[in-house]
């Protein structure tokens, strides 16, 4: 045991300080010089200075103190400018500077070097001794009072934290005999327990951070390796960003409470801490009996010593300088510290890495493909990180991504769906972009109002998607695959990566499914086949170059999925974990991988390669994709695409369909009649929803269900598809209206006018119900007559409004509803269909005495679901969503979804007539 009389105080000859101080000017200016080189050659005239001052100093005390006091004023600046240099702002400030209570000196540098104390002469200005912490394995505090350690340790914990940039410095306390020493800081701990936790009293939690910091000091040997820098803190400083902070561990009263087994585990931290940026503070109590087989001096010499004896501090790298302590810092200081590293931390962002430095120029745009797709998602402590997506060898076909709200998981995408449409050519790779939850990012992908250009990469944009798209995606690219199979057997090849580069070789296909997890989330049939479906493409998409994309906010609690997480995610190799909770960090990497649970901010991700596996992880900080720049990155890709780049199929949950982005032209049904449009399905095509209309009875469709606005847009969508179908023969509309007299339903009505007169039909409007009346009287005698021209159509809107239907008129045992039956049922074999709109079916069965061979088909809109099964069967269910229409044909055996059209406006029909007046 060599604790005992700390006989190096004995008392310092005034000679001896001299020499010191000698020492303390040399050795700070040489620390100096390594920091800042310009101040080199000031910094050896003034020790040069200073150390002639000490040997021209003749014997005699007073002599000896004149020329100490000269060396210190002369070597005042030196050690003033390398303390800024080496220990900046509150790492070296006395503890009365009033930089000590301002926020802003809070984070200013990380600083390696931290103050131990002071050095003062009589009559002069003190002097800081600061001396080397971070980088170096530590310093050992041995005192001759208890107190005096406590209060250096904590006042150096303050230091290094207030001085620390954000997270870059970690301090982990254990105070085994409950000293409270770091309660200063206790708000911070409470606030930010990953930057200062609390102070471990029990051996058990010791071990706990012990264990953790091994693990970092393998890692960082690692990666030092890898990347070839000496040291942790020369990898910080080339790297210009930072995700791993210093790490602290401060041991009181040691070795309190240290058994053999945790004292080998330090000594081999402690041999190694100093270049992988792991650091002891240990304050030694030479009362405490060590445990069997711990001898503390075995760590302590591993450490610089730091003793305390009075107010008197010794350091070995100053010996002989008589170093005083430092006043402590007052509680109230502290405090508003504590308080401005909690703000800082809590604001801390990391720099931003912008997506688009990591982009080709553009000549060597559109690569061809290999083996793999290939871009860069952003940049680990050195280097541009790629993802690679392969089809084998290594096999990484599929991604999984996971991050908390607000993280950078729609950055990170946007990163990617950018940087792989940079290096490909569409021809090569289509993308399929699904979102279920928020929309907006994916949405200017597409044309837009304003925009005339778009992804050229985008085949189908899943704005908000639901869940029966989702399916109806999963269903489209599961049947490519199988197309795609008999595709490769007719070549004689099993994998597109063997496939020749020719033209008839089919693109790879990026299918991003955002918020996947929402498609698995009820407790139903989608659910069932769109699992069964993702299991598919994740198995057999790759040789048929499908990559998924799979990406969630969280899978914490998703059962259905724990059921089929193998078979999904066993297929999933590379993973990306942007900030999350523990549990979702889990669910993501890997049970047991918490990395991203540790990750402290946006942006920053663990990709991992290789199926979650720990030892793979790798910390990223992902590139920033400036929304602009991307918006200009697709009007370039968009140019280059050329003019026969075909817009996406767009599918948002929360709008209608827009005839305006129906470029097909309709077909005609087999024999007479036609395909009127009654919708989009929900479905990745083009095409639109028909119903067949021919002249024959039960030609007509009712269109069902609150919506007067919706109703016109179903109205238009039937009207104008048939007088394209019908164009060379002139058709005729009777439009009888209703409900005229709002001007925005009036809006829409005038619309359609146009566009039906634009291509050429006749119409004829009536307004109001007595009109109405009369016109339906009229209609009647043309058809008995054979007076209606072939083909027509009436358009009845909203009679349910008119009143007295049913009433006979004087003298005639007939009604008006008498009469539009007849004109509903009669009129079709002379070419005369009918279209209408009724808000409710009891209303429509009144006026029409509504049965199947009169009018077949029938749309319904908002409308209650016992209605809906009267007409379509038992079975059929309807929930009355917004933007959403059933089509009942009678040919289907199941009613079918569709998304209706919106109802037109002026500037829609101002495009439609001049885009197909021109086809
Ligand atoms: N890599 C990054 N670098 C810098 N800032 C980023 C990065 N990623 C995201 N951000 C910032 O974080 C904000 C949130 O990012 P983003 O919208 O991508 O998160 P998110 O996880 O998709 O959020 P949520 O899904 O909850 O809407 C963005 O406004 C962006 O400014």
């Amino acid at each position: 045991m060599r604790f005992g009389p700390m006989e190096w105080f004995a008392g310092s000859t005034l000679q001896a300080r001299l020499r010191g101080l000698g020492v303390l000017a040399g050795q700070v200016a040489q620390q100096a010089r390594q920091v800042a080189d310009d101040e080199h050659r000031s910094a050896l005239d003034r020790e040069a200075a200073a150390r002639h001052s000490i040997e021209s100093a003749s014997a005699g005390d007073a002599l000896i103190r004149q020329a100490m006091i000269d060396a210190a004023r002369t070597a005042a600046p030196t050690i003033d400018e390398a303390v800024r240099q080496l220990a900046p702002g509150l790492a070296s400030l006395a503890p009365e500077a009033p930089a000590w209570r301002s926020p802003e000196s809070v984070g200013g540098r990380t600083a390696e070097w931290v103050r131990v104390g002071h050095f003062a002469l009589p009559g002069e200005r003190a002097l800081p001794v600061i001396a080397p912490l971070l980088g170096t394995s530590g310093w050992s505090v041995i005192a001759d009072q208890a107190g005096s350690a406590h209060r250096l340790l904590s006042s150096v914990a303050v230091r290094l934290l207030a001085a620390a940039q954000p997270w870059l410095v970690r301090i982990d306390t254990y105070d085994p005999q409950l000293t409270g020493a770091m309660g200063v800081l206790r708000s911070v701990s409470s606030e930010h327990p990953d930057l200062l936790p609390r102070p471990v009293r029990a051996p058990a939690d010791l071990r706990t951070a012990v264990d953790g910091l091994i693990d970092v000091s393998a890692a960082r040997a690692a990666r030092l390796a890898e990347t070839g820098f000496a040291t942790f803190g020369a990898m910080m400083a080339a790297q210009g960003w930072n995700l791993d902070p210093y790490r602290v561990l401060l041991i009181l009263d040691y070795p309190a409470g240290i058994d053999e087994a945790m004292q080998q585990d330090l000594l081999r931290l402690a041999r190694t801490g100093a270049g992988r940026g792991i650091t002891f503070l240990v304050g030694c109590d030479t009362t405490v009996t060590p445990e069997r087989g711990v001898d503390p001096y075995e760590l302590i010499d591993l450490l610089s010593p730091v003793e305390i004896r009075g107010d008197a501090i010794s350091l070995n790298w100053l010996p002989d300088v008589p170093v005083r302590i430092d006043a402590d810092l007052d509680a109230a200081t502290t405090a508003g510290i504590a308080e401005s590293i909690i703000g800082l931390a809590t604001r801390a962002e990391l720099p931003v890495a912008p997506f688009e430095n990591t982009l080709p120029g553009p000549t060597p745009w559109w690569q061809p493909v290999d083996d793999e797709l290939r871009t860069v998602v952003g940049l680990d402590d050195r280097d541009q990180v790629e993802l690679r997506l392969r089809t084998g060898n290594p096999a990484l076909p599929h991604v999984l991504i996971g991050g908390a709200v607000g993280q950078g998981k729609s950055n990170l995408l946007l990163v990617l769906i950018h940087g792989l449409a940079a290096r490909y050519a569409p021809s090569d790779l289509e993308m399929q972009l699904l979102d279920f939850k928020h929309g907006l990012e994916f949405s200017a992908l597409g044309p837009g109002r304003d925009r005339e250009f778009w992804l050229p990469h985008a085949r189908v944009l899943g704005v908000h998607s639901d869940r029966t798209f989702g399916l109806a995606v999963l269903r489209h690219v599961t049947e490519e695959m199988t197309r795609r199979s008999d595709q490769f057997k007719q070549r004689g090849v099993t994998d597109l990566s063997d496939y020749p580069p020719e033209p008839d070789r089919p693109p790879r296909i990026l299918l991003v499914l955002d918020e996947f997890q929402v498609m698995l989330e009820d407790d139903d049939d989608i659910a069932e086949e769109a699992a069964r479906l993702l299991e598919r493409l994740a198995r057999l998409g790759r040789a048929y170059g499908v990559h998924l994309v799979l990406a969630t906010q969280t899978l914490d609690g998703m059962s259905r999925l724990a059921t089929r997480r193998g078979s999904i995610f066993g297929q999933v190799p590379i993973r990306i974990a942007l900030k999350t909770t523990s549990a979702d960090s889990q669910a993501i990497l890997r049970e047991g991988n918490r990395a991203a649970g540790l990750l402290r901010f946006r942006g920053q991700a663990v990709l991992n390669q290789n199926f979650g596996d720990p030892d793979d992880n790798r910390q990223i900080l992902v590139t920033f994709a400036d929304k602009p720049k991307l918006a200009e990155l697709r009007r370039q890709l968009f140019a280059k695409a050329g003019p026969a780049v075909r817009p996406p199929r767009i599918f948002h949950v929360g709008e209608p369909a827009r005839l305006l982005d129906l470029a097909a032209a309709p077909q005609p049904a087999a024999g007479a009649g036609v395909a009127a449009w009654a919708g989009m399905p929900i479905a990745v095509t083009e095409q639109p929803v028909t119903i067949d209309v021919r002249p024959e009875p039960g030609a007509g469709v009712v269109v069902l269900g609150d919506g007067p606005a919706d109703a016109w847009g179903v109205l238009s969508g039937l009207a104008v598809s048939s007088a394209l179908a019908e164009a060379g023969r002139r058709p005729e509309f009777v439009i009888m209206d209703a409900v005229a007299g709002d001007p925005e339903l009036d809006q829409h009505r005038q619309a359609l006018i146009n566009v039906l007169t634009g291509l050429g039909c006749g119409v004829e409007v009536v307004q109001g119900p007595a009109k109405i009346i009369d016109a339906i009287f009229e209609l009647r005698t043309r058809l008995r007559e054979g007076r209606v021209n072939q083909p027509s159509h009436l358009l009845a809107y909203g009679l349910h409004a008119v009143p007295r239907m049913a009433v006979q008129l004087p003298g005639a045992f007939v009604s008006p509803k008498d009469a539009l039956q007849e004109i509903v049922r009669e009129g079709p074999a002379s070419g005369l269909i009918t279209f209408g709109w009724w808000n409710r079916l009891p209303v429509a069965t009144s006026q029409l005495s509504y049965t199947r061979a009169d009018v077949s088909a029938a749309v319904f809109l908002r409308h209650p679901q016992d209605g809906v099964r009267s007409v379509c069967g038992p079975r059929a269910r309807w929930g009355s969503e917004p933007y959403r229409a059933l089509v009942w044909d009678g040919i289907n055996p199941e009613p079918i979804q569709v998304v209706p059209f919106a109802p037109l406006t002026s500037a829609d029909a101002d495009h439609l007539v001049r885009r197909w007046a021109a086809s």
